[in-house]
């Protein structure tokens, strides 16, 4: 579906007005919930995980039948200043690995049935170093937002977005700083495994991004716009592209949830839609995933990005849908209540 908006106005206007989950599936599916072969509460997470996806599936009693996963590669000026452990020509040389089926998020897709695809964006054309000038033109953020927006298949049950973009934990670093506060130490991690010293240059690089762009701080999408990538703002515009079609979303690591942040700064229930997959080895993940209130499904001490710890927490929603949709119910089965 082509992005119903032209301008970051037609964005932000769309953002006011996001339609809400289904208030009958949910007291639909906490009915059924209570019903079923199990002491109350004694499925855990898996039962408000089973009632979340009702409400936004419209259906009491729902499935999970199509999963889809997105890999957006975007390139960074800012890579050329040393913030990586690897050079920026892994960018392009891993969206060759994903077409070829090579890459973690391959394995991962297969093992749990979700299609996969990858979109790179303009990959020999990196966004400006954010150091020395906005990282993208207006344009250039309506472009990635809207190639985000329109990679989602609106008959999906589940949608789950993740990168690949060297430079680009300093990115979502910058991004989480000029949303949050904070300094930039608190925001910086070593990414791909960077040393010590990549890491004190990294932190420096993100100092002198938010001293640029000071002024400018107070809009998320400026923020974006500013000191984001194409990868991290079509993230962006594919969880907005969700919450609008009301599919639920996992969200993934550091990158992911700063491109996501910055549609809970634009509204605050904007991220209704997401659970967070996972809780990400990258440094400043935790304190991400605290300022948008979610409690990560998973602790695997992964710090991939390309989706992966999405895709992995897709087999508990999976798990929690099918226990919640497929039990007995106590009178079904003939067992007596406590
Ligand atoms: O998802 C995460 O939390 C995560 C943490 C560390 C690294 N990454 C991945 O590593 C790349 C960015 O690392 P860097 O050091 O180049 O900024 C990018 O392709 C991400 O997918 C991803
Ligand atoms: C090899 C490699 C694979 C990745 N997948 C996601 N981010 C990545 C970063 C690197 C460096």
């Amino acid at each position: 579906m082509q992005a119903p908006f032209t301008t970051l106005t037609g964005f932000r206007a769309i953002l006011q007005a996001l339609p809400q989950p289904d208030a009958e599936a949910i007291a639909a599916a906490e009915a059924r919930n209570a019903q079923l072969t199990k002491p109350a509460g004694a499925l855990g997470r898996l039962e408000e995980l089973a009632i979340w996806y009702a409400g936004w599936r419209g259906n009491g009693r729902p499935r999970l039948e199509r999963s889809q996963v997105v890999i957006f590669a975007g390139n960074h000026g800012v890579a050329a200043r040393g913030v990586s452990a690897f050079p920026p020509e892994v960018t392009t040389q891993m969206v060759g690995n994903f077409k070829a089926g090579g890459a973690a998020i391959n394995q991962l897709s297969k093992t749990f049935g979700a299609v996969m695809s990858v979109v790179p964006l303009e990959l020999d054309r990196p966004t400006e170093d954010f150091t020395e000038a906005p990282a993208m033109t207006e344009e250039e953020l309506v472009a990635a937002l809207a190639a985000g927006w329109e990679a989602v298949d609106g008959d999906t049950d589940l949608f789950i977005t993740g990168e690949m973009g060297i430079g680009n934990t300093t990115s979502a670093a910058a991004v989480a700083c000029g949303l949050f506060g904070g300094s930039a130490a608190d925001w910086t991690g070593r990414g791909s495994g960077v040393d010590d010293g990549g890491l004190s240059l990294k932190t420096r690089v993100v100092e002198a991004g938010l001293s640029l762009h000071a002024e400018a701080l107070s809009d998320p999408l400026e923020v974006l716009r500013r000191l984001g990538g194409r990868e991290v703002a079509a993230m962006t515009g594919a969880i907005a592209r969700a919450r609008v079609s009301r599919i639920p979303v996992i969200l993934d690591g550091f990158i992911c949830c700063a491109s996501a942040a910055v549609l809970q700064a634009l509204a605050p229930d904007a991220l209704d839609h997401a659970v967070a997959g996972h809780a990400s080895r990258e440094g400043a993940h935790r304190a991400l995933l605290q300022k948008l209130g979610k409690e990560p499904l998973l602790d695997l001490g992964l710090r991939l990005g390309e989706a992966s710890g999405a895709v992995l927490a897709l087999s508990v929603l999976k798990a929690a849908i099918d226990c919640h949709s497929g039990m007995a119910t106590f009178e079904e089965a003939g067992v007596s209540g406590g």
